[in-house]
């Protein structure tokens, strides 16, 4: 049997399993892929907040990613919460040496408020990881972070768009998840996103589920396009495949614990069943 196309996750892990390494991991498996992992940092966490975090050292980072990436071999790599300037250095150069399509989710906060980065890694998310990145999904509040834009409603989304192109990532995917359902154009309640290069432009459009379960949504849509790179898919068509895996896993997210529960990874294997 000839092996699944190869996907690495450089990201903290989520002690509650709905965000992610384990959302990247488990969104590799249904999307036929085989995910590998480098832990950046560890969080305890569930779905009322982060409890508490501890980084890894860039030495145990660095050896992780090179004993993947040396031996297996990545057709695609996403990265996720790097926590600090160091470890946000660190990969940065790791993903500039390395010849595979890299999607940078540039995780700011949680859905609950909590700081995943440190305020000080922010210029070198600008300056060192941005310009490696194929494609960058910055949320609307990761967005004004890095940029200083505001988006309050669609039109804002092209000078966002430019303004995160200006780092020199190659394509970014402005994710309107934040955006109040009613601030979109005529069309109702959708969840809208923009993903552009500069010049092509994609408007994905997605029914807004009315469920309070999006715990990963972020992290979900980014290891999808990943797995869709290593596919051989393009950009565009691994973005539009990813909104159409994350809409269906927001569509049945699930309580568990006493705050926001997660989205179904699994959503297509039950469907199926
Ligand atoms: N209620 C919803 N219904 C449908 N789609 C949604 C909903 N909320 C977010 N999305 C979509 O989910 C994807 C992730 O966007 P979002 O803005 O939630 O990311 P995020 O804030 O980075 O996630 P996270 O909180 O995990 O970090 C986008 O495609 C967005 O449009
Ligand atoms: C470890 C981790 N990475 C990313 C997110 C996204 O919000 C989260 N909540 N936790």
């Amino acid at each position: 049997m000839s092996a699944p196309p190869t996907v690495l996750t450089v990201a903290g892990s989520d002690s509650g399993g709905g965000a992610g390494i384990q959302a990247d991991l488990k969104t590799m498996l249904a999307l036929g892929v085989h995910g590998m992992s480098v832990i950046t940092a560890v969080t305890a966490q569930n779905s009322l907040g982060v409890q508490g975090a501890w980084e890894l050292p860039v030495d145990a980072v660095r050896a992780q990613y090179r004993s993947v990436v040396d031996d297996i071999g990545v057709q695609a790599v996403k990265t996720g919460m790097l926590a600090s300037a160091e470890l946000v250095e660190a990969v940065a150069e790791l993903l500039g040496g390395t010849d595979a399509p890299a999607v940078v989710d540039p995780v700011g906060i949680s859905k609950h408020g909590d700081a995943l980065l440190a305020a000080s890694a922010l210029d070198s998310v600008r300056t060192k990881l941005l310009p490696v990145a194929t494609v960058a999904t910055p949320n609307l509040d990761e967005v004004a972070q890095l940029t200083g834009v505001r988006v309050d409603a669609e039109d804002d989304f092209r000078r966002a768009a430019a303004a995160v192109l200006s780092y020199g990532p190659k394509w970014v995917l402005i994710k309107g998840g934040h955006l109040p359902g009613d601030a979109g154009r005529a069309g109702g309640n959708q969840a809208v996103d923009l993903l552009t290069d500069g010049s092509e432009e994609h408007w994905l459009r997605a029914p807004r589920h009315d469920n309070r379960h999006t715990h990963g949504t972020g992290c979900t849509l980014a290891s999808a396009i990943a797995s869709g790179l290593a596919k051989g898919q393009s950009v565009p068509e691994a973005v539009a495949a990813a909104k159409e895996y994350v809409t269906g896993a927001i569509a049945a997210g699930f309580a568990l614990g006493g705050g926001i529960g997660p989205v179904d990874h699994g959503w297509r294997f039950r469907a199926g069943a």
